[in-house]
């Protein structure tokens, strides 16, 4: 019988615990065999690697130094969190991460005890940790908390209200600052350059070594007194985490366990309020791809492991957001009081395009919506034309700011908004649904959805134009539908829909990019020799009244589509026919919107399947509320 070279440690590794009393040399083992069985899982699934390369060692540490799950530990974000989940109990299921029924991308409340607190928006974690410390304490508990958060993360308003909230009572709690000196774009600001600073003074440079030989496990008298003590010789004073209220330690090298693993003991074993560990780690750590790429493998599609290539997605159109980047740049040629303004997602926005030839006019404002509106609503309100692209989902997080600093004072404020509707993989945290509704609610906003890319093209015309107030154009993640872009485009009519195709019994009134699945389902029906109208609304507000009255006049059944929650343009329609006495007269109507409940991830054409918003499902309550057709043939013709 041949024995193995190497036993592989991970496999005896089924929770936490199963790391407790190992050796150094065990956990560094383990800490590799985690690293390798990430890329492997992200090789096959696709997701967020550079992040959780970057934290192996970090997490490996904390779980075997912490005693999670009583101990709560919370990631900021949450896209740093495969090893976690490799190590508590969730690593037969790696491979299924992002994946439909499979495990989240990022940490979950509903999928283990050892995810404490969910998360996938940025800077979360501190104000998330300190609501755990003060239960703790009003339950006269003892157990740890520990927030792990990024640099980038870092940047956010929420992390210093926070911070001021968790220094001035001294909480309990530990920080832990994972500094890698990347977001999801190279970081901007004046925080990131003063983490640059801290961490390349001399004395981390020093650390490093000195560490390694000095660093011991502390004694057992006085445990929180030596801890201190001990602690006080990293720290280097002064730090503005201290002035906060927070006992800094650090920079620590966050890839050395012999680093590690002493300092967070040490940390663990303090009683004083609120420490912050500042460690400093490398994003895409250990896999030369990743490593050696621009953006240290963010967020990646399916890859080969040996050479790092990832899977090119299909040729096909250009994206929705390349196309509003390039619209952008050709109004922005035209008019230099055109600016672009993204929130830490140049290139998730399409916006870095617009940096490269106006980088004047680009501005970057880091993880940090609220500020961005209220920044762009500052620029119109001394005559400059800002374009905001934000992805609808954190677009929630400056909604104050779109109410208080822009519509009441009716500032011309553009909002792009990508990523309306479902995204697919990142599930639930990510979709854009709500923008619809709560844009709609304001007095004075226009708000627009684009059916295809000339329909985005011109709405960025339109927005261009709209000078007297704020307004919203919405547009899907991923590729647009392959039609021709005007050379010169017209702007579009303010409240004015469209007529796509005319038809006599049914009219389906889109508001979005699910048109094209409106005159699907127009053709199933057309095949059943049901006659049906189909409509570009363009706008939620205003609302083309004269158009809703016509369809609802001269059809039996009028169906409203849109990519967002219930309370959007569905219920705007409904709300006017009813004031107009329309629904009195026998008309049959149904909104068709994403359901009342936070969709899992999936693929995105499954979920909006089981959302009721394909051509198949649009065609079948087409057929209910007619009462004729037969809904049996629909299925025959979506396979078909
Ligand atoms: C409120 C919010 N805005 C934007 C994002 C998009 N986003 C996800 S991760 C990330 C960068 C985070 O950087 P950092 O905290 O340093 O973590 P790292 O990826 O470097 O580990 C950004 C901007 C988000 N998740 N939440
Ligand atoms: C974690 C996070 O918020 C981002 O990385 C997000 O996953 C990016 O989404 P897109 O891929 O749609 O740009
Ligand atoms: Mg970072």
């Amino acid at each position: 019988m041949t024995v193995p070279a190497k036993t592989r440690l991970l496999d005896s590794v089924n929770s936490p615990d199963d790391l407790k009393g190992r050796s150094r040399d065990d956990l560094k083992q383990i800490a590799d065999e985690v690293r390798a069985e990430v890329i492997e899982a992200v090789s096959v699934t696709g997701g967020h690697l550079g992040a959780g390369l970057g934290v192996v060692e970090l997490t490996v540490a904390i779980h075997s130094v912490f005693n999670t799950p009583d101990d709560k530990l919370i990631f900021d974000v949450g896209h740093q969190c495969y090893p976690h989940k490799i190590l508590t109990g969730r690593k037969d299921r790696i491979r299924t991460l992002r994946q439909g029924g499979g495990l989240s991308g990022f940490t979950k409340r509903a999928e283990s005890e050892y995810d404490p607190f969910g998360a996938a928006h940025a800077s979360t974690s501190i104000s998330a940790g300190l609501g755990f410390a003060k239960a703790r304490d009003l339950a006269e508990r003892d157990n740890k908390v520990v927030c792990v958060i990024g640099d980038g993360a870092m940047s956010a308003g929420m992390a210093y209200e926070a911070m001021n909230n968790a220094g001035s009572d001294a909480s309990r709690m530990l920080v832990i600052l994972n500094d890698n000196d990347m977001s999801i774009a190279p970081p901007v600001g004046a925080m990131s350059h003063y983490l640059s600073k801290l961490v390349s003074s001399r004395s981390y440079r020093g650390l490093r070594k000195f560490a390694k030989t000095i660093v011991k496990p502390i004694g057992l008298a006085n445990p929180a007194r030596k801890a201190e003590e001990y602690l006080r010789g990293f720290a280097m004073g002064g730090t503005m985490f201290e002035e906060l209220g927070f006992y800094y330690v650090g920079p620590i090298d966050g890839h050395d366990l012999d680093v590690l693993l002493p300092v967070l003991e040490n940390c663990k074993a303090m009683q004083t309020g609120p420490v912050l560990l500042h460690v400093v780690t490398q994003k895409g750590k250990g896999y030369e791809p990743a490593e050696n790429s621009a953006d240290k493998y963010h967020g990646v599609a399916k890859f080969n492991v040996v050479t790092g290539e990832q899977q090119k997605s299909k040729s096909g159109p250009p994206s929705y957001t390349k196309v509003f980047a390039q619209s952008l740049i050709e109004e922005a040629r035209k008019d230099d009081r055109i600016v672009g303004i993204t929130a830490a997602m140049p290139g998730g926005t399409g916006l870095d395009l617009f940096e490269k030839e106006f980088p004047d006019r680009m501005f970057d404002v880091g993880i940090a919506e609220q500020h961005a509106v209220t920044f762009a609503a500052g620029m119109a309100a001394d005559g400059m034309k800002p374009f905001a692209a934000i992805y609808s989902t954190f677009l929630q997080r400056g909604y104050d700011q779109v109410v208080h600093d822009v519509a009441i004072q009716n500032l011309p404020v553009r909002f792009a908004i990508d990523r309306a509707g479902l995204v697919g993989a990142d599930g639930p945290t990510h979709a854009g649904s709500f923008d619809i509704g709560f844009l709609g609610a304001l007095p004075g906003m226009v708000c627009m959805a684009a059916a295809d890319e000339t329909e985005l093209v011109r709405m960025v015309r339109t927005a261009v134009e709209i000078d007297d107030g704020p307004s919203a154009f919405r547009y899907p993640r991923g590729n647009g539908v392959g039609v021709e872009l005007p050379l010169n485009p017209q702007a579009l009519e303010i409240g004015k829909g469209r007529i796509v195709r005319e038809g006599t019994s049914i009219a389906i009134l889109s508001y979005g990019a699910r048109l094209q699945e409106a005159l699907k389902a127009a053709e199933m029906l057309a095949a059943q020799g049901l006659s049906c109208t189909v409509a570009d609304a363009r706008f939620a507000k205003p609302l083309d009244k004269e158009l809703i009255n016509r369809l609802a006049k001269e059809h039996e059944v009028l169906l409203t589509i849109e990519e967002g929650a219930r309370g959007g343009f569905g219920a705007f329609t409904l709300e006017h026919l009813a004031e107009t006495g329309a629904l009195d007269s026998g008309l049959k109507i149904r909104t068709l919107h994403l359901p009342d409940i936070f969709q899992d991830q999936d693929k995105p054409e499954l979920m909006y399947a089981e959302a009721g918003l394909d051509a198949r499902s649009i065609a079948a309550r087409a057929i209910e509320a007619l009462g004729r057709g037969n809904v049996q043939e629909l299925e025959r013709l979506a396979r078909a």
